[in-house]
């Protein structure tokens, strides 16, 4: 085995169907007194429902969390937290709400505890990102890691089907790119491999029926894994190519990552065929992940093609000039030409193989 360093980054997980009836004692535990409800204004609902669980101890409801979190609702939900004396903020939602809560734990220190309610795994993850003036900065501060994670699948049931599987290839995603990751380690690896068999079997079974607690727990518990492999190692040319179409041609989160995985492995799985087999094991296809991958999303009625989800094909050269620029590392090094390439694949929806 070759050396490796592995840090262990702690927070505290509830895991099961239910378990939103903890959430007293899990702000106690917390040692807070009042807690701050975020969400977006589609999630009101289960803001309204946290905030009745823990009565007396609800500052407020904020419901205006945003995709990539602008710093306007940023520093709006900083100024609310201050002004109802809020000790803790409990975000309760997708990648987005989570945001939120990193952005005001930030600047306050103030604990999260985070509800998740998609597949995107930022609460397992150190790394905010915040939009200013139309660019979005990512950065890793362990202060916006939330302190305590609480995963009920059943506040997962009313997850439309389209955006469970996307999200769910979101996570993948993470799975993926983090089993080649130049920091990656055994720990990682076994997590890795374990939230992509979770994933790819929760995906199919919470399609054909949405309300199956077993596939959706399979599912939140993929999650878990997968974006505790993104928070722990670095990501490569998968997530640097989502990045730049989310960011700069303002492509959906969860699509992106979707239409672009199975593009990237075929493009890095000449430079790592081990990794390649691995993730081809864990989904069930073990001669061709990049091809299984495809097949996942395709056969769970997901977009594959760039150009069903907005992207132009006028801007495919943009794009791949934006993603040679500043690249994260990748096993593979980034040519433009096979960059291009890769993005006029995807653009049109054609099955790679690894
Ligand atoms: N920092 C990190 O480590 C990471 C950050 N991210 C960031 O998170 C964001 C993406 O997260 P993602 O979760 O995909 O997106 P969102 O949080 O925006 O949620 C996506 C959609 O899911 C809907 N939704 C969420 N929960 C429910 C539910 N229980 N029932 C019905 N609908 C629901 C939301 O509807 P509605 O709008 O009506 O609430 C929304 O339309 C991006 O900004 C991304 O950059 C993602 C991964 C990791
Ligand atoms: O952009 C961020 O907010 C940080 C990381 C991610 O979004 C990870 C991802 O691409 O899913």
């Amino acid at each position: 085995m070759d050396a490796f360093v592995y840090t262990g980054i702690a927070s505290r997980v509830v895991f099961g169907a239910g378990s939103l009836q903890h959430l007293e004692r899990e702000i106690e535990l917390l040692g807070a007194r009042r807690a701050l409800v975020l969400c977006t204004p589609g999630q009101r609902d289960q803001a309204e429902r946290v905030a009745a669980i823990i009565g007396d101890r609800a500052a407020g409801i904020f419901d205006q969390a945003v995709m990539h979190v602008p710093i306007e609702s940023a520093r709006e939900a900083r100024a609310e937290a201050q002004r109802m004396g809020a000790d803790c903020a409990i975000a309760i939602g997708g990648g987005s709400t989570t945001g939120l809560g990193k952005a005001i734990a930030l600047d306050s220190g103030l604990p999260i505890l985070a509800i998740p309610t998609t597949y995107a795994g930022s609460e397992m993850t150190p790394i905010y990102g915040i939009t200013e003036a139309g660019l979005k900065k990512t950065g890793k501060d362990l202060r916006v890691l939330p302190r305590t994670v609480i995963y009920d699948p059943e506040l997962t049931i009313g997850l439309p089907v389209g955006l469970s599987i996307t999200s769910g290839l979101n996570a993948m995603a993470h799975a993926a790119e983090g089993l080649y990751a130049q920091d990656t380690n055994p720990i990682m690896g076994l997590l890795a491999e374990e939230g992509l068999r979770a994933m790819s079997r929760a995906l199919p079974a919470l399609k054909a029926d949405p309300a199956d607690l077993s596939a959706r727990s399979d599912a939140l518990y993929g999650a878990w894994l997968c974006g505790t492999v993104l928070g722990n190692v670095g990501m490569a040319l998968h997530h640097k190519l989502c990045h730049t179409l989310g960011g700069s041609f303002n492509l959906p989160h969860a699509e992106v990552h979707t239409v672009v995985l199975p593009h990237a492995m075929a493009y890095n799985t000449r430079a790592v065929p081990d990794v390649m087999a691995r993730i081809g094991r864990a989904i069930g296809s073990p001669d061709d992940a990049a091809g299984g991958l495809f097949d996942l999303a395709q056969s769970q009625g997901a977009p594959v093609a760039l150009r069903d989800i907005g992207m132009q094909e006028a801007d495919l050269d943009r794009a791949a000039d934006i993603a040679v620029g500043n690249p994260y590392w990748n096993p593979r090094p980034i040519e433009r030409t096979a960059l291009r390439q890769l993005l006029q694949d995807a653009w049109e929806g054609k099955r790679p193989k690894g």
